[in-house]
């Protein structure tokens, strides 16, 4: 069992310090090539939970072209099994992800957290968050919809520290900082640019009494350093280089040298 407590916004249990939400996406990426069920997202899930990962998350695009619905509750169900770790479903509002919220909560399955992410549906991964004010009026009914179900609302963000008063009066629960510009500039030396926009991205939302989540190309390399950075990160969810790490390491030992990271980032 995960060593979990209470913290931070949102009702849901977290523990100390930054949590680690592994992405299996990539795993139902590799899957999806033959009709085998090779390599079982639910096992891989599983080895991740075992390893000490504090939760899992999936970003089911319309398409499916990874993450397909059984998965949602088949990984959902699995979440049963592991009442101290979270299970966070990632997309577009306006597409499938309330519809698919909605299910996994009637059917009894845990759901914790949904982040809305204003992806279109031909894109080929996420690379921007929502724009405040213009996406302020139609994100607000559909964050009370997912609240309603008892889950915990996050917006996929830029580095926009003005934002966050917006985004907090819109109702969400915490922001997830989309960190591709800090994994970028973390790989080509050229952290002091976007260091100082991400730190006081972090402390704005905080001081509007949202939870900081972050996620996108984080890695062994960076996770760390991006902790050390910005203040009250509750959670990272990360999967194209985690899975690519597993390969390697393994998927056990790889989630434990991504947990260490967390720990570091964290002193
Ligand atoms: C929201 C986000 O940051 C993305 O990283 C996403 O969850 C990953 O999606 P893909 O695995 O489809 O690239
Ligand atoms: N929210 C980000 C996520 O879930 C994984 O992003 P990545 O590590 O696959 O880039």
């Amino acid at each position: 069992m995960n060593p979990l407590t209470s913290r931070g916004s949102g009702s849901h249990s977290q523990r100390a310090g930054t949590a680690l939400s592994v992405n299996v996406n990539k795993v139902a990426l590799l899957r999806n090539t033959r009709s085998l069920g090779i390599p079982s997202v639910v096992r891989a899930a599983t080895l991740c939970l075992e390893a000490g990962a504090d939760g899992i998350t999936v970003h089911p695009r319309p398409d499916e072209r990874h993450i397909r619905a059984h998965d949602v509750f088949d990984l959902a169900e699995l979440l049963k099994a592991w009442p101290g770790a979270e299970f966070n479903i990632e997309g577009n509002p306006f597409h499938n992800l309330v519809d698919l919220a909605r299910e996994v909560v009637a059917r009894g399955l845990p759901l914790h957290q949904c982040t809305f992410v204003p992806d279109s549906v031909e894109q080929s991964t996420s690379d921007h968050g929502w724009r405040f004010p213009e996406d302020a009026a139609r994100l607000a009914p559909l964050i009370a919809d997912v609240k309603a179900l008892g889950v915990r609302v996050s917006l996929f963000m830029d580095p926009t520290p003005e934002a966050m008063p917006a985004v907090r009066a819109v109702g969400a629960d915490r922001v997830e900082l989309y960190t591709e510009t800090y994994a970028r500039a973390h790989a080509e030396g050229r952290l002091a640019e976007v260091t100082p926009a991400f730190a006081d991205t972090a402390r704005a939302a905080l001081r509007e009494g949202l939870g900081v989540n972050a996620g996108h190309d984080l890695n062994l390399d960076n996770l760390t350093d991006f902790l050390k950075a910005v203040p009250g990160v509750q959670e990272v969810s990360i999967g194209h280089a985690l899975v690519g790490d597993a390969l390697e390491f393994g998927m056990a030992e790889t989630v434990r040298r991504y947990l260490q990271c967390t720990r570091e980032g964290n002193t």
